[in-house]
């Protein structure tokens, strides 16, 4: 068997199966939020969530963590395996051994995450310390090397910082440093660079790009925006009220997309290192809320191929397209999308 053979058959890091996660409704019952959505994340694997604001990207996120219970949610079925594990039943005493060594996450305001009240030495070390079992001078030494990792100048001396004297990018890059500092196998970064200036943007996703070269550190990385994706990913989920609308590897997505809210998010998206012949426009209409997703495809009324009568009555399933893809589109096979050429 060849490497890469073995490669494609390693049992992936994560794997979500049919995972649906419900919130409290006003009326006293759940509604869904995110439905049935499965995906995995090979070991070493960059692969991105991508859709709009709504479409349940943070929640599924979030899931794969173990932190619906304390957003009020509940996992209502399906799966999350993690090296093997299944996770949706995990006591919270063992979740405490998994986040960290296991994964970690960053979020889109790395400021809200740090603690004001105590330096980022001390914030680094306290998170080796609780996790690794570091003692407090092996922590010190390890909140510096961190530093130095995430490329912040005079890391020796900058580890006695508070978060306030860090600008945006450089928090973002601390917060980077507290989450690897544990080693994990699996980075959780939620749209990590849209706070941030393009440029600052840039290197953080470059950042992002060399520690997993360095550390092959699994990614699973959370945006609404396909250009940041496109340069950072090898597989791309699209998500749409609460579920896949298609996923696959990258490069088909980009360049043949099967599903149209695909294709719309493409067309909708200016920026330099895309190409595309069409004129930029909006996805006309909004997302749906959850408890009000239309019967259906869910995005039929805002999409410019439905077929009346067929569209807005059944509900598609995921099913492959292409060569690599999967997408949830009754029309898929009589229709062509244009994609954009990655520069
Ligand atoms: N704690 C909560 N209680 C009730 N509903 C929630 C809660 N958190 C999220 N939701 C709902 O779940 C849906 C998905 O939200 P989610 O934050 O996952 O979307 P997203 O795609 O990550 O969007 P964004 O980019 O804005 O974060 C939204 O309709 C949101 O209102």
């Amino acid at each position: 068997m060849t490497e890469r053979q073995q490669e494609t058959e390693a049992p992936p890091l994560l794997e979500t199966r049919d995972l649906t996660v419900e919130f409290p409704n006003p009326a006293g019952g759940w509604t869904p939020v995110v439905q049935q959505v499965s995906f995995t994340v090979g070991q070493g694997e960059s692969v991105a969530l991508v859709g709009e604001s709504g479409s349940g990207k943070t929640v599924t996120s979030l899931a794969v963590m173990g932190l619906t219970g304390v957003m009020g949610g509940r996992v209502a079925g399906g799966s999350v395996h993690f090296d093997g594990r299944e996770l949706t039943a995990l006591p919270e005493r063992e979740w405490r051994g998994l986040r960290g060594p296991g994964m970690g996450m960053i979020f889109q305001q790395p400021i809200r995450s740090l603690n004001p009240a105590f330096t980022v030495g001390d914030q680094i070390a306290e998170s080796v310390r609780r996790h690794l079992g570091f003692n407090r001078k092996a922590a010190r030494t390890r909140a510096i090397e961190m530093l130095d990792l995430v490329q912040i100048p005079r890391a020796a001396e900058r580890v006695d910082d508070y978060p306030h004297a860090f600008s945006g990018g450089m928090c973002q890059r601390v917060m980077i440093a507290m989450v690897m500092a544990c080693n994990p196998r699996l980075l959780i970064a939620d749209e990590p660079t849209t706070a941030l200036d393009v440029t600052v943007q840039e290197r953080i996703l470059q950042l992002l790009r060399e520690l997993q070269e360095q550390t092959g550190v699994s990614l699973l990385f959370v945006s609404h925006d396909l250009a940041v994706v496109a340069e950072l990913c090898q597989k791309v989920i699209v998500m749409y009220a609460g579920e896949v609308a298609e996923q696959g590897t990258a490069a088909d997505i980009f360049l043949r997309p099967r599903h149209p809210y695909t294709s719309g998010l493409l067309a909708a998206i200016p920026k330099p290192g895309l190409r595309s012949d069409r004129r930029l426009e909006a996805i006309p209409g909004s997302i749906p809320a959850p408890g009000s997703w239309p019967a259906g495809c869910r995005f039929h009324d805002r999409c410019p191929h439905r077929e009346p009568g067929r569209c807005d009555s059944r509900h598609p399933d995921l099913t492959p397209a292409g060569p690599a893809n999967e997408a949830r589109c009754l029309r898929t096979s009589e229709i062509e999308l244009q994609g954009v050429t990655v520069a």
